[in-house]
């Protein structure tokens, strides 16, 4: 559904550290996404999951390498409310961002009522989103990716989005959303989150795939990896 070839990314320091002012972040990674699978990305801070999701999103293009997706597909990174237009309602921001995630003006109408329902922003809903609270752009942000259509879901860290109550609301409609027929990367640093959402595991470090496959046995091995540099 999505492969990632080779891919590496620098950066540019300015302040020449790093090598000679490239900061390589990523370097020669490759990697595939099946369709309706859950694929989990773990690592140590800095390591470049965030990065990686970029690239698939098409957000950011790749130094080297190529990023290829199956044609007619789209990727979309959820993001809290991140691109959302000051001036503009949470219904016209909801629309927006159903529209460009593929959606027909038609279709995109029909997400709506769901979202002003889900989100329970109420009146706020016809309100320009710079009044509102992050809570609320979170909210927002949130429902509106999961009530509008997208074929490669993009996850980084989110559920742990909003209060308490719709925290917890939030994360049911995920899980029940991940576990259906959604294909999904998911960027975590919950040992539980991982488990109980995917299916296959790639654990990236110093910018390189370290280990991939199945959850259990490389969760243990990255465990093992973080104990062995905190006891040394
Ligand atoms: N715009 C940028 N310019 C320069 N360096 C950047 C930029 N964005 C990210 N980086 C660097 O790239 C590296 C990877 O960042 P990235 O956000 O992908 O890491 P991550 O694995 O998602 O980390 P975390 O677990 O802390 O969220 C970091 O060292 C970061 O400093």
């Amino acid at each position: 559904m999505l492969e990632l070839d080779q891919v590496t990314l620098n950066y540019q320091s300015s302040k020449g550290t790093f090598d000679d002012g490239v900061h390589h972040v990523l370097d020669r990674v490759s990697l595939q996404l099946y369709e309706n699978e859950t694929l989990g990305i773990i690592g140590r801070n800095g390591v470049g999951k965030t990065t990686t999701l970029r690239i698939m999103a098409g957000i950011l293009a790749p130094t080297s390498g190529s990023v290829s997706i199956r044609p007619g597909k789209t990727a979309s990174l959820l993001s809290l409310g991140l691109g959302f237009k000051n001036d503009l309602s949470g219904r016209d921001n909801a629309m927006l961002a159903a529209m460009l995630q593929g959606a027909s003006k038609k279709l995109a109408k029909t997400y709506l009522e769901s979202i002003k329902e889900f989100s329970e922003l109420g009146d706020s809903f016809e309100e320009p989103v710079k009044t509102y609270s992050s809570g609320m752009r979170s909210r927002l942000g949130f429902t509106t990716a999961l009530m509008t259509h997208v074929d490669i879901l993009l996850i980084d860290e989110v559920l742990s989005v909003g209060d308490a109550q719709f925290k917890q609301k939030a994360q049911a409609a995920m899980k029940e959303r991940i576990q259906g027929e959604q294909t999904v990367v998911f960027v975590s640093h919950s040992d539980a989150q991982i488990q109980s959402l995917c299916d296959r595991v790639i654990w990236l470090e110093s910018g390189k795939v370290c280990a991939q496959g199945e959850v259990g046995s490389v969760l243990q091995e990255y465990r093992e990896s973080i104990n062995r540099a905190s006891l040394a």
